[in-house]
């Protein structure tokens, strides 16, 4: 497929009049000169938790019939707005020492009773916005949700229409997005319930997690065409099966939920596999090897796939017997080792597609990268945007209806934007391995997930 870089104006997801602030760095605090890779690595690199592990698993341990015990949680803005907004319910979440390794454990006492008239804070953390509020309809009170600027573009239309169809009163000004707020009665019935979860997984996952507290627990069928990020809906059901309560789902997009008691749990979160994806991906840019350690034998974490979705760009990968994973990228693209286009179905995935188009905007041969239409929805309109700048480099990349393509192009250095987006800042960090002059207009974005995201990659070059 022939693909055009210039093909007249680009949507910006900042809008024009701000497009020039940005092209002149963020704040100087913030600004961040992507290193270059000297040589080819030799690295070994321990990640923090999963945030979809963390916020479920916070979640559950709220609405327990007993205390839980999360080792090894994550510690990022995400995480602590999920603490933020369950503590406001009337939850005890007190930190004690862990291991150390990053930041306390986390002991979780849920209330006999949540606790409403609050205001809860989503900040852009999708798991919030999509997971407390069921968990909210339970409290007694009215609890409003608000969020970032940019969280108010984000879909939440089928979680007010979801609360709403099951008897919940809510408020809101029938954008279909953030600010909402509902007035919780102390119990859900619950039933049958048909929604369109075609726009995020996360609608399935919030009402499943709630649904064991609901009087006549649910089933759920999912009505829309597509159903994005499965691999998500199973780590929740896998999370609801640890705490001893049984999902069935007699056919695809329906689940059946029993009313049932939630276990208190003592557990371990696995490190995060989809930030595993700029590292790992950067001994293919960079050459040499990337070892991330505490690598899960068995989990429900799509970030798993890298194992398999990098050896398509070129990249050797090897599970080592201590429980690590290495990607090996050989001399890397300053050794003459080319990157190869790849065409990939990212739809059980999206969370890793900032990170692969990123290698694909530096491989030898067009890439097609589809099933990712509904990553509009994400942090940032996450096609436009990564159009938006790798275009700005100088590459040739394309959206597609639900995906982007691009072709081989030679990218230059400049101003790199990350539209409030972690996973935009890490892409624009890998880019600049082999680029010189990348600047990420603002790395502290990756605190949604990764706080310790500069001093990692940094780590990655020593
Ligand atoms: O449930 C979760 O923890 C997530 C589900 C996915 O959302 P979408 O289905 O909206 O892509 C994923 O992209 C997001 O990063 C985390
Ligand atoms: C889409 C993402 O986040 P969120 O949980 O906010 O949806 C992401 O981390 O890539």
């Amino acid at each position: 497929m022939l693909v055009s870089n210039n093909s007249g104006p680009r949507f910006s997801p900042y809008g024009d009049e701000d497009r020039t602030e940005a092209a002149t760095g963020g704040p100087a605090d913030r600004r961040w000169v992507a290193p270059t890779a000297a040589d080819p690595l030799n690295a070994r690199i321990m990640l923090p938790g999963s945030k979809s592990l963390t916020n479920r698993e916070l979640v559950l341990s709220a609405l327990a019939d007993a205390p839980s015990l999360l080792r090894r949680p994550l510690h990022s803005r995400d995480t602590r707005l999920m603490v933020e907004a369950l503590r406001s319910l009337g939850v005890d979440i007190e930190e004690v020492d862990g291991d150390g390794a990053f930041g306390p454990d986390l002991l979780i006492t849920p209330p006999d009773e949540l606790t409403g008239s609050v205001s809860i804070d989503c900040g852009l953390a999708g798991t919030v916005m999509r997971f407390v509020p069921p968990l909210a309809a339970l409290a007694l009170g009215p609890v409003a949700f608000d969020g970032d600027e940019s969280a108010r573009r984000r879909p939440m239309r089928t979680t007010v229409e979801a609360l709403r169809a099951l008897g919940v009163d809510v408020n809101d000004d029938g954008r279909g997005t953030l600010p909402f707020s509902l007035w919780g009665r102390g119990a859900i019935r619950g039933g049958e319930l048909a929604i369109d979860a075609s726009a995020s997984s996360q609608f399935v996952s919030g009402l499943l997690l709630a649904a064991p507290r609901f009087e006549e627990g649910i089933v759920l069928r999912h009505t829309g065409e597509h159903l994005p990020s499965m691999p998500h809906i199973e780590m929740t059901v896998q999370c609801l099966a640890d705490r001893g309560v049984r999902v069935d789902s007699p056919e695809p997009g329906v689940w059946v939920v029993e009313p049932a008691p939630i276990a208190g749990l003592d557990v371990t979160i696995e490190p995060d596999l989809s930030n595993a994806a700029p590292f790992l991906g950067a001994a293919l840019i960079a050459g040499g090897t990337v070892t991330v350690d505490g690598w899960p034998a068995r989990t429900t974490q799509v970030g798993a796939d890298l194992t398999h979705l990098l050896p398509h760009f070129g990249a050797t990968v090897r599970h080592d017997a201590d429980g690590a994973v290495t990607v090996d990228g050989g001399e890397g693209l300053r050794g003459g080792r080319a990157i190869s286009g790849v065409t990939l179905d990212l739809s059980t995935g999206g969370e890793l597609a900032p990170a692969l188009v990123a290698l694909a905007a530096l491989a030898a041969g067009p890439s097609t990268i589809t099933g990712i239409g509904h990553l509009r929805g994400h942090e940032t309109d996450r096609l436009a945007a990564l159009t938006a700048e790798i275009t700005a480099l100088g590459g040739a990349i394309r959206e597609l209806e639900d995906g982007l393509a691009l072709e081989p192009a030679t990218l230059t250095g400049g101003p790199w934007r990350a539209y409030e987006d972690h996973r935009m800042a890490t892409a624009g960090a890998m880019i600049g391995l082999v680029v010189e002059g990348v600047e990420v207009d603002d790395i502290t974005t990756t605190a949604k997930t990764l706080p310790e995201f500069p001093e990692l990659w940094q780590g990655l070059l020593a």
